[in-house]
């Protein structure tokens, strides 16, 4: 990723950044469009873009003209170019984690000290069953990428103060930047006082409510937990507690948190209690 990012001029920044500013109106932005974004002829824009599809940072196509879009690994280039432009991180370190829908480096900033960058990658090509489900119109990939990190990023903004988060530093493009929290996932760990902790959990849960958010894809692989207390990450798939199917989506995250307290440490708590407790109802 870093050798990818030194290997892009002026030039290149300004053909990113076209593509960026037009993928909300076109699956392949056409070179015509970047030329004019950036003041240079279309013969030395393809000639360009022949040479960062080659990088695979974009992926260039043929149709009536020559238009293109970004790759994963082009999209994230260019979010980090920007989220070092702006000061919010100054070195990219080792990759944390690699799931089906983000990869998480660690990384440092000179404002916030230790972060952790997400790059978001919410229903690229390669991750066929993701994208099975999904209907994206003549929308690139790219855009729901962007909107996933935005959300996320929208949600912890939100929700940061209020409840247990890990601090928002920076979005841009598909990258969340946030403080790193020096805590494991629940599923990691054997907990020695597990009645707190799901308790801790299940506040957490009535607080972000109470802010009116609903995490949507809550277990024991997105809370963090060390002897000080928990966290909770993973947002993109956040609602809002007006949202038709917020109800829904709530009671399957409590359902998953108490699912593994029960299997796990032999603790039950009946689902319909904890919801009224959650929603204030008590
Ligand atoms: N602020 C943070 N501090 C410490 N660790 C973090 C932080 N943010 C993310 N992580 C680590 O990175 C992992 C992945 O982050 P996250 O859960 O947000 O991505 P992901 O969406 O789960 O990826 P996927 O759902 O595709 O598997 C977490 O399980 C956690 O270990
Ligand atoms: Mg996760
Ligand atoms: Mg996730």
């Amino acid at each position: 990723m870093i050798e990818l990012y030194r290997g892009l001029d002026r030039k290149d920044e300004c053909i990113l950044n076209a593509i960026f500013d037009n993928m909300w109106d076109f699956e392949y932005v056409p070179v015509h469009a970047i030329a004019r974004e950036c003041g240079i002829s279309e013969e030395k824009i393809e000639l360009a873009l022949k040479k960062l599809g080659g990088m695979r940072i974009t992926e260039n196509k043929y149709t009536e003209y020559l238009g293109a879009s970004f790759t994963f690994k082009g999209l994230s280039v260019f979010s980090l170019k920007r989220l070092v432009n702006k000061n919010a991180v100054s070195m990219l370190g080792n990759i944390m984690g690699e799931g089906k829908e983000s990869v998480v480096y660690n990384a440092m900033s000179e404002r916030y000290g230790e972060v952790v960058v997400k790059f978001h990658r919410v229903g690229y090509p390669s991750f066929k069953k993701v994208k099975e489900k999904r209907d994206y119109g003549s929308l690139h990939y790219t855009v729901l990428t962007v909107r996933s990190a935005k959300r996320e990023y929208n949600a912890l903004k939100k929700l940061y103060g209020y409840a247990s988060v890990p601090q928002p530093v920076a979005w841009e493009g598909n990258a969340v930047v946030t403080r790193l929290i020096d805590a494991k996932e629940l599923f990691r760990v054997k907990i020695s006082n597990p009645g707190d902790v799901l308790d801790m959990i299940l506040e957490e849960i009535k607080k972000m409510y109470a802010r009116g958010i609903i995490h949507g894809d809550l277990s024991q692989f997105n809370i963090l937990v060390n002897s000080d207390g928990v966290w909770i990450i993973d947002f993109p798939q956040s609602v809002d507690t007006k949202d038709p199917m917020a109800q829904e989506y709530l009671e399957r995250d409590v359902k998953n948190v108490l699912d593994y307290f029960e299997r796990t440490y032999r603790l039950k708590k009946d689902l319909k209690e904890v919801m009224k407790y959650i929603k204030d109802e008590t």
